[in-house]
């Protein structure tokens, strides 16, 4: 074994080929097959969407690529590495935006993600400089159950990026956010993606995959359907839309 360290970022192999390869993972709940031989590849820098109606699979596949569940069938491999069994020097390097009940009880936003920064070894200093980015440090000494639903989605996504990471995953960012809440979110979103990081969300909104994904992957009872960049993939089967293509795979009107 080579002695090196595991925890340093910097000293970490770099790898130039696909952020994530994904080969035919299957994931099954009791009676349900939530995920059914999904394969996929996401580029480096790639703002990558996984779209889909409720049920679809979409949390349980990312799930599976992040390495938060053992698939039943298959493999992942992010930045290089295998996603499963778990690596604490790949999940260094990546970032999973946590729900907002996935804070920490009663902390504030800049006590949140401090303790988030600590975990990390990252200095409080950057952990404001990230409540910044956010546009929360006037939020800073509000408790989490006090934000608003914008403002709780905005501080688990600088959590989520506070160490840095090259590749952050994102479930539903913007589920529940009024318009104008949810179009903040999406800019911050493409500021963290022009930046270099590969972005990689579920949405269940056609609207959002179209607005911000170079490539969606529209799955539908736990299979990926069609994988390519939005307006191109609705083109090439002749429809106007994400919404007809959906129906014309599925034969199912598409409900968001
Ligand atoms: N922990 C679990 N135990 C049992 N069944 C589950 C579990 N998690 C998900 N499922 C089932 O697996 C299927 C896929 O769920 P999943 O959450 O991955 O879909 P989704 O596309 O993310 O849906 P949504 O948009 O509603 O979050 C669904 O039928 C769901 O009920």
């Amino acid at each position: 074994m080579s002695p090196r360290t595991i925890t340093d970022p910097g000293t970490a192999p770099r790898h130039t080929g696909p952020a994530i390869t994904a080969e035919c993972l299957r994931k099954r709940y009791g009676e349900t097959q939530a995920v059914d031989g999904v394969s996929l590849e996401v580029e480096r820098g790639e703002f990558y969407g996984i779209l889909g109606p409720n049920g679809a699979g979409k949390t349980t596949t990312m799930e599976l690529l992040e390495g938060l569940r053992r698939p039943d069938e298959g493999h992942a491999r992010l930045l290089g590495t295998a996603s499963w069994p778990r690596d604490p020097a790949l999940l260094r390097r990546i970032g999973v935006q946590l729900q907002a009940s996935a804070f920490f009880e009663r902390l504030t936003a800049r006590e949140q993600i401090r303790t988030f920064a600590a975990l990390y070894g990252i200095s409080e200093a950057r952990a404001d400089e990230m409540l910044e980015t956010v546009g929360l440090t006037e939020k800073a000494g509000t408790r989490e159950d006090k934000l608003s639903g914008g403002q709780a989605q905005r501080l688990s996504l600088a959590c989520a990026l506070v160490h840095d990471p090259e590749l952050v995953f994102l479930d539903e960012p913007t589920t529940g956010l009024d318009p104008q809440a949810r179009r903040n979110l999406w800019d911050l979103l493409r500021s963290s993606n022009a930046a270099g990081r590969t972005v990689v969300l579920t949405t269940h909104s056609m609207d959002e995959a179209e607005t911000l994904c170079d490539r969606v992957a529209v799955m539908d009872h736990g299979r990926v359907l069609r994988v390519g960049p939005p307006r191109a993939m609705a083109e090439e089967a002749g429809v106007d839309s994400l919404e007809d293509l959906f129906l014309q795979l599925t034969g199912r009107e598409y409900r968001e």
